[in-house]
């Protein structure tokens, strides 16, 4: 069964990084809602996540021309307000109508030392303030060596989603990024996609339950290409999937999102 046939509509999300100012976001959503205009993809969720500095120009431009594409931040604040120079608090991001906000993404975890505890407290932080959180979680190349990628992958899970009630973990997005594949060209096979995505579901029906656990939309992320995207996607336990280099790229984020026509 593919996810399409489970209920789930696929979300493919651009997660730009650093890259594209305000006046290149614009250009670049200008181009993505033309170009995906020409052709329904009602049956995909599209979102970017451009820098902060983006956000209001992308609000702007998807309000004022009733796109259907969505946005979100790639960090958020754990504090609502206060004294946290440089931070980026939810009801800032909410004020700008940001649907989704990534935690936890392996360069927060890298270069910021972002841990499970503070990465729960940002999904709280999230939801809080209406904000869909896409958790993203995923081993890096010693624990894939190892083998241990499942165990070390939910637990991950377990500390983001630590005392997160079902009534909001239910509209969560999962993202699993193997920090290996990510932005190195070398992208896990389906099989390994799958084999951790399947088991973050299998972890969602023991903390939660099976009908909760259906509904959880799980990204994989890592080097996604127009080129490999079907196969991915062909995994049962595979919702959509976040794309970092390839989203930069217009053309190749749309046949991205089109990827049953691949
Ligand atoms: O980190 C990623 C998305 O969040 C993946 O990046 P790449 O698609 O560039 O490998």
């Amino acid at each position: 069964m593919t996810s399409v046939e489970n209920g789930r509509t696929p979300l493919m999300a651009g997660n730009w990084k650093m890259n594209l100012n305000h006046l290149e976001a614009i250009a670049h959503v200008q181009k993505l809602a033309f170009a995906l205009a020409d052709k329904d993809y009602d049956e995909v969720d599209v979102a970017v996540l451009p820098p902060f500095t983006d956000l209001r120009s992308v609000q702007t431009l998807v309000d004022g021309d009733k796109l259907k594409i969505k946005y979100g931040a790639q960090d958020i604040s754990a504090q609502d307000s206060g004294a946290y120079t440089g931070e980026i608090s939810g009801p800032m991001l909410s004020k700008l109508k940001c649907t989704f906000v990534a935690v936890g993404h392996s360069e927060r975890r890298q270069y910021h030392g972002e841990t499970d505890e503070i990465c729960n407290a940002k999904v709280k932080a999230a939801y809080r303030n209406g904000i869909t959180p896409i958790l993203c979680v995923g081993e890096g190349l010693d624990v894939r060596k190892a083998g241990n990628q499942v165990a070390h992958t939910l637990a991950q899970v377990d500390g983001g989603l630590k005392d997160v009630p079902a009534e909001q973990v239910e509209s969560i997005v999962i993202a699993y990024e193997p920090v290996w594949a990510i932005g190195t060209g070398e992208v896990a096979t389906p099989e390994d996609a799958q084999e951790v995505c399947g088991a973050i579901r299998g972890r969602l029906a023991e903390l939660y339950s099976q009908e909760l656990a259906d509904k959880v939309r799980i990204q994989y992320g890592g080097s996604v290409k127009s080129g490999n995207i079907a196969a991915i996607m062909a995994q049962p336990d595979v919702d959509g999937a976040l794309i970092g280099g390839a989203a930069l790229d217009v053309d190749e984020f749309v046949k991205i999102v089109r990827f049953r026509d691949q």
